[in-house]
């Protein structure tokens, strides 16, 4: 074979590469970091077995799903939201599909926004179990309205639950762990803790608030390599949280019965959180496509993406003023999805349609 032509192989084989890594990314769901955990990283399955794990939130959505692919685990479990009956439901559930016993799941009523009961609560489950090893710091509430037309009072009540609620937690959680040398704080936080997403002025604050804080914190304490700090910030997940935002009145519901269609499968999202988890990655970014595209642009193209989110913005103000909850319409959105459809190759983050000898080009 001619020289030429090796060359001319070589070039074609780095075009394909590079092709599939495009599209590869065009369907990623996640970070490139976070997707190499999953790949090649410690599976949850070795890591998180034996662990007391609090979620907070977990009635509902993303840490109601946690609540049962932890139960598959093997974890001990401590199960906390405001409503008991739902926490009861969750934990039935979890008897009945995972690997647990009755002693396994504490049911721990807790209201984040009731700080002066936060320090009980944290006796109670180590009177419980003995130990804390993982608290998620999950529960939360999202807003729907224009800042000019929202009361005071949302702003305070999203800073108090989502921030100051969840510092509050973690503050009586810490000292246990420091004792320790050991234990993860693993906080929801949301790719809007990143971006700016209009409609949600005082959900993004507290979310960059509570970025913040945990990054500093974790500055502080880098004398306890044991005791890690994880930011997992998704795009939009199916779960009640649109359902459950505030408005421009705290007692004002959105009445909102958004479809949810586009939005990544609750049980995707928190299996990513789970390698997360067991990896201890610092920040993980979890999103179907567009939304992914955007946090990179954020993070490298800051111009590009103010661009871009002020022409989205006047796009997703029209809609909600028209009654309608954002991206599903958005000619981008549609765009990603039909690659998404049309890429098996890159599919579902396995490399099932991959020949092994060819696995190199993709990474
Ligand atoms: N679903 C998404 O698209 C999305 C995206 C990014 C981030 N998040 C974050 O994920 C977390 C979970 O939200 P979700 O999507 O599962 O929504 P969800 O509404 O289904 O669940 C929220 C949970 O928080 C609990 N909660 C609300 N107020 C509370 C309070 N005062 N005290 C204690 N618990 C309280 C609720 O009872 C519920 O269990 C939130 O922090 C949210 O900001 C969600």
């Amino acid at each position: 074979m001619s020289w030429e032509l090796l060359l001319w192989l070589l070039a074609l084989c780095a075009l394909l590469a590079l092709v599939v890594q495009l599209l590869r990314f065009l369907r990623a769901d996640a970070d490139l970091t976070l997707l190499w955990a999953e790949w090649q990283g410690r599976r949850p399955e070795w890591e998180l077995t034996d662990m007391v794990v609090w979620v907070t939130g977990a009635s509902s959505g993303i840490g109601e799903e946690l609540a049962y692919q932890l139960s598959k685990l093997g974890v001990s479990l401590v199960l906390s939201a405001r409503r008991m009956h739902e926490l009861e439901r969750v934990k039935r559930k979890c008897l009945e599909n995972g690997n647990l016993k009755e002693k396994d799941i504490l049911i721990l009523p807790l209201d984040l926004t009731d700080r002066s009961s936060h320090e009980m609560a944290t006796k109670a489950v180590l009177q419980e179990f003995g130990r804390i090893d993982i608290l998620v710091n999950n529960g939360g509430v999202s807003q729907r309205a224009l800042c000019v037309d929202t009361s005071l009072d949302v702003f305070k009540e999203l800073i108090e639950l989502n921030y100051l609620g969840t510092v509050s937690l973690t503050k009586c959680v810490l000292p246990h762990m420091i004792e320790r040398k050991q234990g993860k704080i693993v906080t929801v936080n949301s790719m809007v803790g990143i971006i700016a997403a209009p409609l949600s002025t005082g959900y993004c604050a507290s979310k960059h608030a509570l970025r913040g804080f945990f990054n500093t914190l974790r500055s502080e304490l880098a004398t306890y390599p044991g005791i890690t700090i994880s930011n997992i910030c998704p795009g939009p997940v199916q779960s009640n949280i649109v359902k459950n935002a505030l408005t421009e009145e705290v007692t004002k519901p959105t009445g909102s019965t958004a479809d949810q269609s586009y939005k990544m499968a609750t049980s995707r999202c928190v299996r990513l959180m789970l390698v997360a988890m067991a990896n201890d990655l610092k920040e993980v970014w979890i999103s179907d496509q567009p939304f992914l595209l955007m946090i990179y642009l954020w993070q490298y193209m800051p111009t590009l993406a103010w661009w871009l989110t002020n022409k989205a913005a006047k796009r997703r103000i029209e809609n909600f003023k028209s009654g309608v909850d954002w991206v599903h319409v958005s000619p981008l959105s549609k765009h990603f999805h039909t690659i998404k459809r049309c890429s098996p190759i890159c599919s579902t983050g396995s490399f099932d349609f991959v020949p092994e000898g060819c696995r190199f080009l993709l990474f």
